[in-house]
């Protein structure tokens, strides 16, 4: 059971929302009322997620693109401002890896990896900030990661996740003044297909070095982001939480 925190009829977008993290957040916030947006490129995964939530009767809707196109990010958040008039909460969600150390990585894996995660962010923020500026409201959460602080090996995914925090405080101070608050979350291991898709040696590998000795599930981050978006944490802007099990305190490498 969900504790109602949000108005209904309030308004959010959020990406990577066919499966995993995203897909958590978005049921979470529809079953309170809140008209939810999923946007994803999967296009069958979220005809199918976008489905399930209508046939229980909640306000979901689909969008499906390519969150690195620019004219795509565009059309979608004028769709929203079209068909609702505003937009409360943004969760920037949808991320991407390519398992690859340094010297095998390919210029393609570092743009790849890099759009997905960090200009994606950028897009979908500078299209969703006129809406939320229009009625002086709005509540930004960012995905980044644990990783961003190294020890696991993948410089483009920690570059970029790195980048998301950085963004995430130079856009709250930007528009704090304007009844706007951006934060991140940075998640650990969670069990979600993106975690699924490494080998499961390293799989192992990783479980071990949490200290709370289990994995997150995408209901623990969900936890988080709707920290960020509930009125209680109307002061807290800029700030970047971890949710890790601990794993963002030690060292441990894969
Ligand atoms: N699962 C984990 O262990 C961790 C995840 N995170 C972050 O949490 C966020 C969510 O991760 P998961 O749910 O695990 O991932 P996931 O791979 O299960 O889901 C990601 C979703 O994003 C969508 N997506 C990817 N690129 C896209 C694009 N260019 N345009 C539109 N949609 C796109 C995918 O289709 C997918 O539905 C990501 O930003 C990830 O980096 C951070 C730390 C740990
Ligand atoms: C599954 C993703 C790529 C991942 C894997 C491992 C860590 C970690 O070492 O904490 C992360 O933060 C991740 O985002």
């Amino acid at each position: 059971m969900t504790a109602q925190r949000f108005q209904v009829g309030q308004v959010a977008a959020v990406t990577g929302a066919a499966r995993g993290i995203g897909l958590s957040i978005a049921t979470r916030l529809a079953r309170q009322g809140v008209v939810s947006y999923l946007l994803d490129r999967d296009a069958t995964a979220l005809a199918s997620e976008v489905e399930r939530l209508r046939a229980e009767g909640l306000p979901a809707h689909g969008i499906a693109l390519d969150l690195t196109d620019g004219a795509a990010v565009g059309q979608a958040f004028a769709e929203i401002g079209e068909a609702q008039g505003a937009l409360d909460f943004l969760v920037n969600n949808a991320g991407v890896v390519r398992d690859k150390r340094f010297l095998k990585m390919a210029e393609e894996d570092w743009d790849l990896v890099v759009d997905t995660n960090l200009r994606a962010q950028f897009l979908c923020c500078k299209a969703a900030l006129p809406l939320m500026l229009e009625r002086g409201f709005g509540r930004i959460v960012n995905l980044s990661s644990r990783a961003w602080l190294g020890g696991f090996g993948q410089a483009n995914y920690s570059a970029a996740k790195g980048g998301v925090v950085s963004l995430t405080r130079s856009l709250a101070i930007e528009f704090a003044a304007k009844g706007i608050t951006v934060n991140a979350v940075a998640p650990g291991i969670v069990d979600t297909p993106l975690f699924r898709g490494f080998d499961t040696e390293v799989q192992a590998r990783l479980k071990e070095t949490v200290p709370v000795k289990r994995i997150g599930t995408p209901d623990d981050i969900a936890n988080a982001v709707e920290f960020f978006l509930d009125p209680a944490s109307s002061y807290v802007t800029g700030q970047t939480l971890y949710v890790c099990g601990g794993r963002s305190l030690s060292s441990a490498s894969v």
